[in-house]
Protein backbone atom coordinates (compact mmCIF):
# COMPACT_ATOMS: atom_id res chain seq x y z
CA UNK A 1 0.00 0.00 0.00
CA UNK A 2 1.30 3.41 -1.01
CA UNK A 3 1.21 5.82 1.83
CA UNK A 4 0.87 8.87 0.26
CA UNK A 5 -1.99 7.51 -1.70
CA UNK A 6 -3.52 5.33 0.34
CA UNK A 7 -4.10 2.84 -2.50
CA UNK A 8 -2.16 -0.14 -3.93
CA UNK A 9 1.02 0.85 -5.87
CA UNK A 10 0.82 -0.43 -9.54
CA UNK A 11 3.96 -1.37 -11.61
CA UNK A 12 3.37 2.04 -13.23
CA UNK A 13 3.74 3.78 -10.03
CA UNK A 14 6.92 1.62 -9.07
CA UNK A 15 8.75 2.53 -12.72
CA UNK A 16 8.10 6.16 -11.82
CA UNK A 17 10.25 6.08 -9.11
CA UNK A 18 8.41 9.28 -7.74
CA UNK A 19 7.61 8.28 -4.46
CA UNK A 20 8.87 8.94 -1.29
CA UNK A 21 10.48 5.94 -1.18
CA UNK A 22 13.10 7.48 -2.79
CA UNK A 23 14.69 9.71 -0.26
CA UNK A 24 16.52 6.41 1.27
CA UNK A 25 18.87 6.40 -1.62
CA UNK A 26 20.02 9.87 -1.52
CA UNK A 27 23.10 8.94 -0.23
CA UNK A 28 23.77 7.65 -3.62
CA UNK A 29 23.62 10.92 -5.07
CA UNK A 30 26.25 13.66 -6.03
CA UNK A 31 24.56 17.08 -5.92
CA UNK A 32 27.60 18.93 -7.57
CA UNK A 33 26.97 16.54 -10.48
CA UNK A 34 26.18 18.91 -13.41
CA UNK A 35 22.63 18.19 -15.05
CA UNK A 36 22.34 15.70 -17.87
CA UNK A 37 22.84 16.97 -21.29
CA UNK A 38 19.38 17.18 -23.65
CA UNK A 39 19.71 14.35 -26.22
CA UNK A 40 19.76 15.40 -29.56
CA UNK A 41 16.00 14.90 -30.31
CA UNK A 42 14.98 17.32 -27.65
CA UNK A 43 15.25 20.08 -29.84
CA UNK A 44 12.83 19.26 -31.88
CA UNK A 45 10.43 18.53 -29.24
CA UNK A 46 10.53 21.37 -27.29
CA UNK A 47 12.01 24.23 -30.24
CA UNK A 48 12.87 27.40 -28.84
CA UNK A 49 11.95 26.33 -25.16
CA UNK A 50 14.45 23.68 -24.62
CA UNK A 51 16.33 26.32 -22.22
CA UNK A 52 13.35 25.64 -20.43
CA UNK A 53 13.21 22.10 -20.51
CA UNK A 54 16.62 22.11 -19.72
CA UNK A 55 16.10 24.12 -16.45
CA UNK A 56 13.29 21.84 -15.52
CA UNK A 57 15.71 18.64 -15.73
CA UNK A 58 18.07 20.73 -13.81
CA UNK A 59 14.89 21.35 -10.73
CA UNK A 60 14.48 17.85 -10.98
CA UNK A 61 18.23 16.56 -10.69
CA UNK A 62 19.12 19.01 -8.15
CA UNK A 63 16.05 19.84 -5.66
CA UNK A 64 13.88 16.90 -7.19
CA UNK A 65 16.32 14.78 -6.07
CA UNK A 66 16.97 16.81 -2.85
CA UNK A 67 13.20 16.79 -1.58
CA UNK A 68 12.94 13.23 -2.73
CA UNK A 69 10.51 13.51 -5.44
CA UNK A 70 12.62 11.48 -7.99
CA UNK A 71 14.89 9.08 -7.10
CA UNK A 72 18.45 9.48 -7.63
CA UNK A 73 18.58 6.44 -10.03
CA UNK A 74 16.32 8.14 -12.50
CA UNK A 75 18.89 11.14 -12.77
CA UNK A 76 20.71 9.86 -15.83
CA UNK A 77 17.32 9.22 -17.75
CA UNK A 78 15.33 11.94 -16.74
CA UNK A 79 15.14 13.24 -20.10
CA UNK A 80 14.47 9.70 -22.37
CA UNK A 81 12.66 8.02 -19.26
CA UNK A 82 10.47 11.13 -17.84
CA UNK A 83 10.36 14.36 -19.47
CA UNK A 84 10.89 13.36 -23.05
CA UNK A 85 8.72 10.29 -22.27
CA UNK A 86 6.03 12.78 -21.01
CA UNK A 87 6.32 15.28 -23.81
CA UNK A 88 5.95 12.58 -26.40
CA UNK A 89 2.38 11.93 -25.25
CA UNK A 90 1.38 16.11 -26.74
CA UNK A 91 0.16 14.17 -30.26
CA UNK A 92 -3.36 12.99 -27.60
CA UNK A 93 -4.11 16.87 -27.54
CA UNK A 94 -5.65 19.30 -30.00
CA UNK A 95 -4.87 23.28 -29.62
CA UNK A 96 -5.73 24.96 -27.14
CA UNK A 97 -7.05 22.51 -25.30
CA UNK A 98 -7.65 22.78 -21.38
CA UNK A 99 -6.17 20.14 -19.80
CA UNK A 100 -5.68 18.53 -16.05
CA UNK A 101 -2.98 16.19 -14.91
CA UNK A 102 -4.10 14.59 -12.10
CA UNK A 103 -1.06 13.56 -9.58
CA UNK A 104 1.14 15.34 -11.32
CA UNK A 105 4.25 14.34 -8.68
CA UNK A 106 7.09 16.70 -10.16
CA UNK A 107 5.37 17.65 -12.25
CA UNK A 108 5.21 14.88 -14.89
CA UNK A 109 3.14 14.61 -17.51
CA UNK A 110 1.91 18.59 -16.95
CA UNK A 111 5.32 20.13 -17.26
CA UNK A 112 6.45 19.02 -20.18
CA UNK A 113 3.63 19.09 -21.89
CA UNK A 114 3.56 22.81 -20.99
CA UNK A 115 7.12 23.26 -22.57
CA UNK A 116 6.14 21.54 -25.57
CA UNK A 117 2.86 22.31 -25.92
CA UNK A 118 2.40 26.22 -25.15
CA UNK A 119 -1.10 26.44 -26.63
CA UNK A 120 -2.50 23.87 -24.05
CA UNK A 121 -4.10 25.35 -20.90
CA UNK A 122 -2.91 23.15 -18.41
CA UNK A 123 -3.58 22.39 -14.76
CA UNK A 124 -2.03 20.77 -12.31
CA UNK A 125 -3.65 18.31 -9.54
CA UNK A 126 -1.70 17.32 -6.70
CA UNK A 127 -2.57 16.67 -3.06
CA UNK A 128 0.69 16.49 -1.45
CA UNK A 129 2.06 19.56 0.02
CA UNK A 130 5.78 18.78 -0.37
CA UNK A 131 4.79 18.35 -4.05
CA UNK A 132 1.98 21.03 -4.74
CA UNK A 133 4.68 23.39 -3.25
CA UNK A 134 7.88 21.84 -5.42
CA UNK A 135 4.74 22.25 -8.48
CA UNK A 136 4.55 26.26 -7.63
CA UNK A 137 7.91 26.59 -7.37
CA UNK A 138 8.90 25.50 -10.84
CA UNK A 139 5.96 26.69 -12.50
CA UNK A 140 7.46 30.55 -10.58
CA UNK A 141 10.74 29.52 -11.57
CA UNK A 142 9.92 28.89 -15.36
CA UNK A 143 7.73 31.24 -15.94
CA UNK A 144 5.01 29.14 -16.75
CA UNK A 145 0.82 30.15 -17.60
CA UNK A 146 0.54 26.23 -15.40
CA UNK A 147 -1.88 26.40 -12.68
CA UNK A 148 -1.47 24.19 -9.33
CA UNK A 149 -4.76 23.13 -7.68
CA UNK A 150 -3.77 21.03 -4.25
CA UNK A 151 -6.30 18.08 -3.56
CA UNK A 152 -7.30 14.77 -4.44
CA UNK A 153 -8.97 14.59 -8.35
CA UNK A 154 -11.99 13.29 -6.54
CA UNK A 155 -12.78 16.01 -4.06
CA UNK A 156 -16.00 18.47 -4.34
CA UNK A 157 -13.51 21.44 -4.43
CA UNK A 158 -10.94 20.26 -6.82
CA UNK A 159 -13.91 19.44 -9.02
CA UNK A 160 -15.46 22.71 -8.95
CA UNK A 161 -12.25 24.29 -9.14
CA UNK A 162 -10.37 22.13 -12.08
CA UNK A 163 -13.54 20.46 -14.08
CA UNK A 164 -14.89 20.96 -17.38
CA UNK A 165 -11.61 20.75 -19.16
CA UNK A 166 -11.77 19.19 -22.35
CA UNK A 167 -8.87 16.30 -21.19
CA UNK A 168 -8.08 14.88 -17.80
CA UNK A 169 -4.40 13.43 -18.23
CA UNK A 170 -2.49 11.18 -15.50
CA UNK A 171 1.01 9.10 -15.13
CA UNK A 172 1.43 6.58 -12.95
CA UNK A 173 -0.89 7.27 -10.81
CA UNK A 174 -3.99 4.54 -10.43
CA UNK A 175 -5.06 1.69 -12.30
CA UNK A 176 -7.33 2.29 -15.01
CA UNK A 177 -10.64 1.90 -13.71
CA UNK A 178 -9.92 4.14 -10.72
CA UNK A 179 -8.46 6.75 -12.64
CA UNK A 180 -11.36 6.62 -15.03
CA UNK A 181 -13.67 7.28 -11.95
CA UNK A 182 -10.98 10.24 -10.89
CA UNK A 183 -11.35 11.53 -14.68
CA UNK A 184 -14.89 11.35 -15.98
CA UNK A 185 -15.93 14.11 -13.18
CA UNK A 186 -13.14 16.33 -14.41
CA UNK A 187 -14.65 16.47 -17.57
CA UNK A 188 -17.06 18.27 -20.07
CA UNK A 189 -19.52 16.06 -21.86
CA UNK A 190 -17.39 14.79 -24.47
CA UNK A 191 -14.05 15.50 -23.19
CA UNK A 192 -11.58 12.63 -22.89
CA UNK A 193 -8.97 11.06 -20.53
CA UNK A 194 -5.77 10.85 -21.99
CA UNK A 195 -4.01 8.17 -19.24
CA UNK A 196 -0.03 7.57 -19.82
CA UNK A 197 0.53 3.77 -19.48
CA UNK A 198 3.06 1.28 -19.67
CA UNK A 199 2.86 -2.19 -21.25
CA UNK A 200 -0.23 -3.25 -19.60
CA UNK A 201 -2.21 -0.54 -21.46
CA UNK A 202 -3.99 -2.83 -23.40
CA UNK A 203 -4.83 -5.71 -20.73
CA UNK A 204 -6.27 -2.68 -18.43
CA UNK A 205 -8.38 -1.82 -20.88
CA UNK A 206 -9.95 -5.12 -21.24
CA UNK A 207 -9.97 -6.04 -17.83
CA UNK A 208 -11.92 -2.35 -16.85
CA UNK A 209 -13.64 -2.23 -20.22
CA UNK A 210 -17.16 -2.55 -18.23
CA UNK A 211 -16.56 0.40 -15.64
CA UNK A 212 -15.18 2.63 -18.35
CA UNK A 213 -18.29 1.82 -19.93
CA UNK A 214 -20.73 2.30 -16.72
CA UNK A 215 -18.22 5.98 -16.19
CA UNK A 216 -19.79 6.67 -19.56
CA UNK A 217 -16.22 6.13 -21.63
CA UNK A 218 -16.41 4.98 -24.84
CA UNK A 219 -14.30 3.56 -27.31
CA UNK A 220 -11.37 3.23 -25.34
CA UNK A 221 -7.79 2.75 -27.63
CA UNK A 222 -4.36 2.39 -27.00
CA UNK A 223 -2.10 4.75 -28.75
CA UNK A 224 1.51 4.06 -29.24
CA UNK A 225 3.54 7.56 -29.29
CA UNK A 226 7.08 8.15 -28.63
CA UNK A 227 9.36 11.66 -28.85
CA UNK A 228 12.90 11.05 -30.59
CA UNK A 229 15.51 9.83 -27.70
CA UNK A 230 13.00 8.99 -25.74
CA UNK A 231 11.11 5.66 -24.39
CA UNK A 232 8.12 4.58 -25.86
CA UNK A 233 4.93 5.55 -24.21
CA UNK A 234 1.08 3.83 -24.41
CA UNK A 235 -1.56 6.48 -24.34
CA UNK A 236 -5.33 5.12 -22.88
CA UNK A 237 -7.44 7.42 -25.12
CA UNK A 238 -11.14 7.52 -24.30
CA UNK A 239 -13.78 9.88 -24.89
CA UNK A 240 -16.66 10.60 -22.10
CA UNK A 241 -19.55 10.27 -24.16
CA UNK A 242 -22.32 11.20 -21.73
CA UNK A 243 -22.39 14.27 -18.78
CA UNK A 244 -21.09 12.46 -16.06
CA UNK A 245 -19.59 14.73 -13.41
CA UNK A 246 -20.03 18.70 -12.48
CA UNK A 247 -18.44 21.16 -14.31
CA UNK A 248 -16.54 23.77 -12.03
CA UNK A 249 -15.15 27.53 -12.06
CA UNK A 250 -12.02 28.21 -14.35
CA UNK A 251 -10.63 30.28 -11.34
CA UNK A 252 -7.03 31.77 -12.58
CA UNK A 253 -5.83 31.72 -9.35
CA UNK A 254 -2.43 30.03 -8.63
CA UNK A 255 -2.26 27.50 -5.85
CA UNK A 256 -5.55 26.74 -4.79
CA UNK A 257 -5.73 24.41 -1.87
CA UNK A 258 -8.40 21.70 -1.39
CA UNK A 259 -8.63 19.75 1.75
C1 LIG B 1 3.74 7.60 -8.51
S1 LIG B 1 3.34 9.27 -8.43
C2 LIG B 1 3.41 9.77 -10.16
C3 LIG B 1 3.73 11.22 -10.30
C4 LIG B 1 3.86 11.70 -11.76
N1 LIG B 1 2.59 11.65 -12.44
C5 LIG B 1 4.92 10.93 -12.52
O1 LIG B 1 4.60 10.33 -13.54
O2 LIG B 1 6.07 10.94 -12.09
C6 LIG B 1 1.59 9.33 -8.10
C7 LIG B 1 1.09 10.71 -7.71
O3 LIG B 1 -0.33 10.68 -7.63
C8 LIG B 1 -0.73 11.47 -6.54
N2 LIG B 1 -2.08 11.02 -6.16
C9 LIG B 1 -2.43 9.90 -5.48
N3 LIG B 1 -3.76 9.84 -5.32
C10 LIG B 1 -4.28 10.94 -5.93
C11 LIG B 1 -5.60 11.44 -6.09
N4 LIG B 1 -6.65 10.81 -5.58
N5 LIG B 1 -5.76 12.61 -6.76
C12 LIG B 1 -4.68 13.26 -7.29
N6 LIG B 1 -3.42 12.82 -7.14
C13 LIG B 1 -3.20 11.68 -6.48
C14 LIG B 1 0.35 11.20 -5.49
O4 LIG B 1 0.40 12.20 -4.50
C15 LIG B 1 1.60 11.17 -6.36
O5 LIG B 1 2.21 12.43 -6.49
Amino acid sequence: MNEDTGHETTRDEVDASTSDDARDDTSETSMVETPPEPPAGAGSVFGDRLPLAARYVEILATAGLERGLMGPRERPRLWDRHVLNSAAAAVGFMENESVVDIGSGAGLPGIPLALARPDLRITLVEPLLRRSTFLLEVVDQLGLDVRVVRGRAEEKGVIADAGGADVVTSRAVAPLSRLAGWSAPLLRPGGRMVALKGASAADEIERDERALRKLGFDGARVEVVSAPDAEETRLVIATLATRVGSRGSRSRARGSRHR
